[in-house]
């Protein structure tokens, strides 16, 4: 151990620009072409020395506190032992790693914003502070995708393309900030269920699958920074399956685009919709207009791109 007895860490949650879904692999997951965004909605990661060597715990605190395990299966947990042993388990004082972990959430729990994924991805940097490795962010990153396909993108932040599970980056250049209205539902989606739901709609239409590509029009608007194009550009293929499952966020997506959104989509597997607006005072408007229509639980502005998972100082 070094001298740093807590280390905490802000990690964003993401949105996906595009999510094109490929042929289902061998392994259970399909090839992706993910365009994850970074979004200033956040969940904190405080990593402490344990008061016995050796031992993980986590605590989780916020309003959805109690729809996240607190024990071993909590990606934040398992992140932070899949580090002590990637680092070989005892550290130079002799002593085997291990962290009490306290999560601060803010990101909806399986809302398709990728919190789980964030905390695990928080966990890593927080660690590997705490525990003096100095480990680069890429190997911090080889970790995490072991841990799950969206935890790469959380320590990197920003924009990037995904492909692979979504676990293989290419940053993306993008222009200026982008502002984002969510709509949180009641309950979450299951990520496993939303993909087997698309894939049983693919079979029944008998749809052949394609290859997943970047769509250029959505790259053109992120480089200059044109929020109307990249509206019109937004797209996930998990939205139909999103959508069959959980029927009214058609009204939720609706009454967004009735009050002016630029573009409306359902975030990742859902069920949490993302609208983007022209401004910040555009992004308040269709918040009012979201929360008084009534078709979501709460809904929260943000601003896109962040960066990735950060230590706070
Ligand atoms: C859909 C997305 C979009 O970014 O995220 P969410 O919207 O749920 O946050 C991701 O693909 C979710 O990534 P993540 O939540 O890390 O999934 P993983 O733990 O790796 O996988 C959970 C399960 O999702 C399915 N899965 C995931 C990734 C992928 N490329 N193909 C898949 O089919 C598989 O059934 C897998 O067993
Ligand atoms: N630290 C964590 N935060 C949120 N969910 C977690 C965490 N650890 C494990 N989980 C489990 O992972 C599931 C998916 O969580 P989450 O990452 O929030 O959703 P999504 O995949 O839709 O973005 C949750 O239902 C929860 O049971």
């Amino acid at each position: 151990m070094t001298a740093t007895q807590r280390v905490t860490v802000r990690v964003p949650a993401k949105v996906n620009l595009q999510l094109a879904v490929g042929p289902l692999r061998d392994d259970g997951y399909h090839d992706l072409v993910n365009v994850f965004h970074a979004v200033s909605l956040f969940d904190e990661v405080t990593a402490t020395e344990p008061a016995a060597a050796g031992t993980f715990t986590v605590r989780v605190e916020g309003e959805a506190a109690s729809q996240v395990p607190a024990d071993a299966t909590n990606l934040a947990t398992r992140a932070a032992e899949a580090l002590a042993k990637h680092a070989g388990q005892i550290g130079a004082d002799g002593r085997p790693y291990g962290v009490d972990l306290l999560i601060r959430k803010a990101i909806p729990v399986a809302g398709g914003m990728a919190g789980g994924s964030a905390d695990a991805a928080a966990a890593l940097l927080a660690c590997d502070a705490l525990w003096g490795l100095g480990l680069p962010r890429e190997e911090l990153m080889e970790i995490g995708a072991g841990i799950g396909s969206d935890v790469p993108f959380a320590l990197l932040g920003g924009t990037a393309v995904g492909t692979g599970r979504g676990e293989r980056l290419t940053p993306v250049p993008a222009t200026g900030a982008f502002h984002w209205v969510f709509a949180l539902a009641d309950g979450g989606l299951s990520t496993p269920r939303v993909y087997g739901e698309c894939d049983r709609i693919r079979a029944e239409a008998g749809e052949e699958v394609a290859w997943p590509t970047a769509d250029e029009a959505l790259m053109a608007a992120l480089r200059a920074g044109d929020a109307r194009a990249l509206g019109a550009a937004l797209a996930n293929d998990l939205e139909p399956a999103a959508l069959a499952l959980r029927p009214s966020l058609a009204r939720t997506l609706d009454v967004g685009r009735d009050a002016g959104a630029l573009g409306a989509i359902v975030s990742g597997s859902g069920p949490t919709c993302a609208f983007l607006a022209a401004s910040a005072d555009h992004a308040r408007e269709l918040s009012a207009a979201l929360t008084a229509a009534g078709v979501c639980r709460a809904a929260v502005t943000a601003e896109g791109p962040v960066p990735g998972a950060e230590i706070v100082p």
